[in-house]
């Protein structure tokens, strides 16, 4: 199969938005948003980085990279509506595996009603994927990090550290434990909190970003986006129960700075946390709240995590992928 045939083979056979005007198929494609803001976001997952071929089948590959797309939609309170799929494809993909590959991204595209209006097809060393997705939200209604206030709520949907529990359990083998499926499948198959977020519709302030890369880095960009303190405490952040049994001595780690959970942290107005929980219930997530917002103490924002009668700085220990500078 040449790339040209490639394209024909993953070329949509009808589109599902009404703002679409030309999809795949031209040089570029064109919709017409209405009176809604537009909301857009980049992701890439690489072989070796994001996903090795031991952790992860094209299924869950393409099912993922879609999922950590929609999770930043989601971290903006954004329906999603289009994608665009720029891939890099090495020698010895086969077309089966790159049909399972776009059937992952499909399934997830098809229950939020997207479409796929174009991307690249290149020939490379390790295969990686990017993902361009492009949502609405009503004017101004955007959800932003700069958004948290003193006195706020903070609150976690989900549970933290499975996937990074679920990496592990791929990377270093079974135990046999029965539990282990829910982890494998939390790291493979992530759920985007799109429909949680869109429920907070009737919110009128209230701060959110999405947990790509642990608690710890994303309280510490609320914090720095809102130019506010935030203080967490560990013994409210949501973990499943087994992750204890399975993990006792790394699972605390994970919960904060293992990434990958992509669920959503967020602050609210203390009033309007009753109206957070009913939204969950609504979608069927989980939230708890794991934290409150203070006035900065210092000349810059701190996150503080309370353990006990401990009170430690927690600074952004998830995953980087530059080292800093001089390292
Ligand atoms: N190479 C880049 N060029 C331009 N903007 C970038 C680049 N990398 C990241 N960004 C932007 O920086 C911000 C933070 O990115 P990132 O930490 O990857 O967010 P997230 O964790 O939500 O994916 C976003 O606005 C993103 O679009
Ligand atoms: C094989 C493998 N090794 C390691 C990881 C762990 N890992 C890779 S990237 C990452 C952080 C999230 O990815 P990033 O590109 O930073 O997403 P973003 O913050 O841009 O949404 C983590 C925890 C993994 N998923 N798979
Ligand atoms: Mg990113
Ligand atoms: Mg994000
Ligand atoms: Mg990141």
């Amino acid at each position: 199969m040449d790339e040209f045939q490639f394209i024909q083979s993953i070329q949509p056979s009808y589109y599902r938005q009404s703002t679409l005007i030309k999809g795949v198929s031209d040089d570029a494609a064109v919709f017409r948003p209405t009176d809604k803001d537009v909301v857009t976001a980049v992701d890439t997952m690489v072989e070796g980085v994001h996903f090795s071929r031991k952790t992860m089948d094209p299924y869950h590959i393409g099912y993922r990279v879609l999922a950590a797309n929609l999770s930043d939609l989601a971290a903006m309170a954004s329906s999603p509506a289009f994608y665009l799929v720029s891939i890099v494809i090495p020698q010895g993909w086969s077309e089966q595996e790159l049909e399972e590959l776009y059937t992952g991204m499909q399934e997830l595209a098809s229950f939020y009603q997207m479409d796929l209006i174009g991307g690249d097809t290149v020939s490379g060393s390790e295969l990686s994927i990017s993902i361009t997705v492009i949502g609405y939200v009503e004017k101004d209604r955007a959800r932003y990090r700069s958004q948290a206030e003193p006195g706020d709520v903070v609150f976690a949907t989900g549970t933290l550290g499975d996937s990074r529990a679920g990496l592990e359990i791929l990377l270093n083998g079974s135990s046999g434990e029965a539990s282990e499926t829910f982890f494998i499948e939390r790291h493979r198959m992530p759920d985007p909190r799109v429909s949680f977020a869109l429920e907070l519709e009737g919110i009128p302030r209230i701060a959110l970003n999405d947990i790509s890369d642990g608690v710890a880095n994303e309280a510490n960009e609320l914090g720095e986006a809102s130019r506010v303190d935030l203080h967490l405490d560990m013994d409210r952040l949501p973990f499943k129960s087994s992750i204890k049994d399975l993990f006792p001595d790394t699972y605390k780690d994970w919960m904060l700075s293992g990434g990958e959970d992509f669920e959503l942290v967020g602050t609210v107005e203390e009033s309007l946390w009753p109206k957070v929980q009913q939204a969950a219930k609504k979608a069927g997530v989980k939230v708890c709240q794991i934290g409150y917002v203070q006035a900065m103490k210092k000349k810059d924002p701190h996150v503080y995590l309370h353990e006990g009668e401990k009170k430690n700085v927690l600074t952004k220990s998830g995953y980087t992928h530059l080292n800093k500078k001089g390292e």
